[in-house]
């Protein structure tokens, strides 16, 4: 009888509980446990522990001539997946850029002929301890990135895949090859977007293309891309993969980088300002700040003198 009672007691004991942790969880309560673990993150520690995953390269080659900048990843063995090290680097060169004072315009691409497979698998299987501190890491580079005052590109060739497809939201353009392939598959991969790609992709496409990219995995060509507005630009079929990164050259300088480094930089920081101010009085007071710089101006009186005609 003692024996039917405690059995009883230890049932209704694991109702209650079971009941009671249906009532608190909520989708809100368990996204703010996990925003605790990334929240503060102390970035010169996590970059310490980076740099022990070796493996590759970022490197950057600045142009003083055409303000154009190439920064590559450089991984090709792996198609230019990620390790902690090449994210320690890619950090080091947006530092780079940022103090770049004659820059118009980036380019962003892999070696070897691919732009990115997302994250080097050998690093994720090592760092799996590690995913809210690696991703605090990838947030602050590639806003760095994302908000660097020159006009960005990142030349997609073969494969960008999960954290690649994320890193080419960070730049403001997306130029494609024909037989490129793009995907966030990161969902395939048993996780969700840890590098930015979801915040980035609202506001590029907005919730419901940005729900679809994330939620179906689907790897998508270049004309599909373009299609769903992910992509600017698809280079000509007939171009030799090595003719690309000029004829992408040519797409940035002519359309986006041909005036004068100062006033690119000051449109895309205002872009930038007013993208993080969404208050209308603060963003136009930034606005005002830009454009009383250059009023009166050598180039605006250079302009003038030419009487150019906008035909
Ligand atoms: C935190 C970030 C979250 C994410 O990024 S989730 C996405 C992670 N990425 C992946 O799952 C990509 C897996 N790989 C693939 O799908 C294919 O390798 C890919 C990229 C389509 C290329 O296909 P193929 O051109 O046929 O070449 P392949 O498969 O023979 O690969 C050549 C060598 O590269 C290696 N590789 C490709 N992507 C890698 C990666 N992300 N990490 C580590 N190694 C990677 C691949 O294992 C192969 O190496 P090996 O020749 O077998 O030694």
């Amino acid at each position: 009888m003692i024996k039917i009672n405690i059995l009883i007691a230890t049932l209704i004991n694991m109702a209650t509980r079971l009941f009671k942790s249906i009532l608190t969880w909520s989708p809100q309560s368990s996204v703010s446990r996990f925003l605790s673990v990334i929240n503060q993150p102390d970035l010169l520690a996590i970059r310490k522990d980076l740099q022990k995953f070796e493996g590759g390269s970022v490197d950057l080659h600045t142009d003083e001539e055409t303000g154009i900048a190439v920064m590559t990843l450089n991984n090709p063995e792996k198609r230019n997946s990620l390790t902690g090290k090449m994210m320690v680097d890619m950090a080091d060169r947006v530092s780079q850029l940022e103090k770049w004072a004659n820059g118009r315009g980036l380019i962003v691409l892999g070696t070897g002929g691919h732009f990115c497979s997302g994250g080097d698998l050998t690093f994720v299987q090592k760092a799996l301890h590690y995913g809210g501190e690696m991703a605090a890491f990838q947030h602050d580079t590639l806003t760095r990135l994302h908000n660097l005052p020159l006009v960005s590109v990142a030349l997609l060739q073969g494969h960008t895949l999960g954290g690649g497809a994320e890193l080419s939201t960070a730049c403001d353009f997306r130029v494609m090859s024909s037989t490129a392939r793009i995907g966030f598959v990161q969902i395939k991969m048993g996780v969700t977007a840890g590098w930015g790609a979801t915040t980035r992709l609202v506001h590029l496409l907005g919730r419901h293309k940005a729900l679809g990219l994330l939620s179906s995995a689907k790897v998508f060509s270049a004309e599909e891309a373009l299609g769903e507005g992910l992509v600017d630009h698809i280079l000509p079929y007939s171009l030799a993969q090595s003719e690309e990164l000029d004829e992408c050259k040519k797409w940035l300088s002519s359309n986006y980088c041909a005036y004068d480094a100062d006033l690119i930089q000051g449109v895309k920081s205002s872009v930038v300002y007013s993208e993080l101010n969404p208050d209308i009085n603060t963003s136009l007071k930034f606005e005002r700040e830009v454009f009383t710089k250059f009023w009166g101006g050598p180039l605006q009186k250079a302009a003038l003198a030419a009487k150019i005609k906008h035909k």
